[in-house]
């Protein structure tokens, strides 16, 4: 999946976030990182239309956002930074058979694909919860697998492993090694870019490294740390 941002501006309350970015990803594994309030769940947001882009223009597979949202979105899987946002249903179950209804008719099949779901990420058990009794790092688990159960083309996640414990944080990045779709991940958490194709740094309003982790996490550390 190729994804071009082209000379684009970004501002909130008229402060500019965003300075003419040009910016070409088409790698497997992708790792966003940069102060913050620099400006990396603003870039990411541009790429399924959630922001719209001042000037410029930003496009997935040569579709520009603005004008294709709905598609964009169908292909784009976003995990947002707080799971509240993103778990809309009572009940675990329900929340992710809402979101593959578009995806799959069949009832049978749709609950085979949660179930599958939930038991790669190894929460099965929650799967007849109530959203409101699960904790942070559950929460974060269970939007994850809302996200991953529809197998988008390419997958966005802002920053994913906030609230889990390490075994859930190693699951995490086991799945990430797995899947066969792209994935972009935003995180403070450098030590999971390791294995990561592309490392770009957000900051000063673009983007001002980039490239191999091992060339580019040491570079911030040293320039952020
Ligand atoms: N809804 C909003 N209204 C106004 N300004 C906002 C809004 N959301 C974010 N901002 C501002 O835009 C700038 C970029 O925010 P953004 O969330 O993109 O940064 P970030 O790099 O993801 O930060 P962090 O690492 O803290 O999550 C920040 O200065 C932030 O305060």
């Amino acid at each position: 999946m190729l994804v071009e941002f082209d000379d684009v501006e970004f501002q909130r309350d008229s402060v500019e976030i965003l300075k003419g970015l040009n910016l070409t990803i088409m790698q497997s594994r992708v790792g966003i990182i940069g102060p913050n309030g620099a400006g990396k769940s603003s870039l990411i947001r541009l790429v399924n239309g959630l922001l719209a882009p001042f000037s410029g223009q930003v496009r997935v597979d040569g579709l520009d956002v603005q004008k294709h949202q709905k598609i964009v979105r169908r292909q784009v899987g976003f995990l947002f930074q707080n799971p509240d946002n993103q778990i809309v249903f009572p009940v675990v179950r329900e929340d992710m058979d809402f979101g593959l209804k578009v995806h799959i008719k069949n009832a049978e099949q749709r609950s085979q694909r949660i179930e599958s779901t939930l038991a790669r990420l190894d929460i099965l058990e929650l799967a007849d919860r109530p959203v409101h009794t699960l904790s942070g790092g559950q929460k974060q688990l269970v939007a994850l697998a809302t996200v991953l159960c529809v197998e988008p083309r390419l997958l966005i996640l802002d920053e994913p492993t906030t609230q889990l414990d390490l075994r859930y944080r190693n699951r995490l990045i086991s799945i990430l090694s797995e899947i066969e779709q792209p994935a972009w991940v935003v995180t403070h958490d450098l030590p999971m870019l390791q294995t990561f194709d592309r490392v770009l740094v957000v900051a000063d309003g673009g983007i001002v490294h980039d490239g191999a982790p091992d060339k580019v996490v040491p570079w911030y550390v040293r320039m952020y740390g």
